[in-house]
């Protein structure tokens, strides 16, 4: 068994997968503040052959599972924003400071659909763009819904958006305190998405699929007007395609990924920010 890890600053998600069939045999998560240590939600240490990590939390969080797992299993894989990987050239000025998510991120985008608009809906939301030829352009960081809504402090921090809600009550004025919040968080999200995806495309004269990721990913993804895929292992994607162990993953698949979604043309995207320019 493969152990995918995937540190964030909100949970530590993982997920088990079969080197030899390619299946993912269970998954898990835990708050990242909580240390690893068996009997919390970890799978059984002793079926796993090989670890592969993404981290972007504390420096000690990491060094801390690391250790804890090289104690148990053989290979330990642990992945680092470099200058350059599998095509994809970092846009960075110090490539090694983009979060190693995002990179992953933009490595697993590039290698499903080359050119791509990769978005990750956690604790953040970033959005990051990679052109055709592989140069990654850099990208934007938001606070993510739950980031902005504590960041109020009007005591609605606990009335989280319920993730099966319809975008069109989302983008209603709110009548409560909660609403409100709710609702205004969403609409900063998903406008920002849709605008700066526009506004990249028609700077660079080229329409972009979109992969979106992350936490909140579903619930975003019913706001999100441009045309997109939801990839909840992208991130995973990102350490098959870095680090494959698997014949599979060395053909270059990477499991779960979806259909590549099929952007609309350059001339709709650049007439709608036209449009929303003239509002
Ligand atoms: N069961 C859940 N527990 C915690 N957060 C959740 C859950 N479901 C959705 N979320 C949302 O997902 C976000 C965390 O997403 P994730 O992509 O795991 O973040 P990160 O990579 O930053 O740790 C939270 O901020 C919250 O808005
Ligand atoms: C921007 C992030 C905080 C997003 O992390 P997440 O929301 O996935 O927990 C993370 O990618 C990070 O710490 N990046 C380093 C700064 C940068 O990418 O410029
Ligand atoms: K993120």
């Amino acid at each position: 068994m493969i152990l995918d890890l995937d540190i964030g600053n909100t949970l530590s998600k993982w997920r088990l997968k079969d080197a030899d069939s390619s299946e993912i045999r269970s998954r898990g998560a835990v708050w990242t503040r909580e240390e690893w240590r068996p009997g919390a939600d970890i799978p059984d240490l002793d079926v796993v052959e090989a670890v592969r990590i993404s981290s972007v939390a504390r420096a000690a969080v990491l060094d801390e599972t690391v250790g804890l797992l090289r104690r148990r299993v053989n290979h330990v894989h642990v992945a680092r924003s470099t200058a350059e990987a599998l095509g994809v050239v970092n846009g960075y000025e110090e490539p090694g400071r983009l979060g190693v998510d995002r990179w992953m991120g933009a490595l697993a985008g590039y290698q499903l659909a080359g050119g791509c608009c990769a978005v990750d809906c956690g604790s953040a939301i970033t959005i990051d763009f990679v052109l055709p030829g592989g140069q990654h352009l850099g990208g934007f960081i938001v606070p993510g819904l739950r980031l902005m809504k504590e960041s109020l402090k009007l005591g609605t921090r606990n009335v989280a958006i319920d993730p099966e809600s319809e975008a069109d009550a989302l983008l209603e004025p709110g009548r409560r305190t909660v609403d409100a919040v709710n609702h205004g968080i969403y609409m900063a999200a998903v406008s920002a998405i849709n605008r700066i995806y526009s506004e990249v495309c028609d700077q660079e004269g080229v329409a972009l699929p979109m992969l979106l990721t992350g936490g909140d990913a579903r619930v975003i993804s019913r706001g999100v007007q441009v045309l997109h895929a939801v990839w909840p292992d992208m991130v995973y994607g990102g350490l098959e395609a870095r680090f494959p162990l698997t014949l599979a993953e060395r053909a270059g698949k990477m499991a779960g990924a979806p259909c590549v979604p099929e952007p609309v043309s350059l001339e709709k995207i650049r007439a709608g920010l036209a449009f929303s320019m003239l509002l």
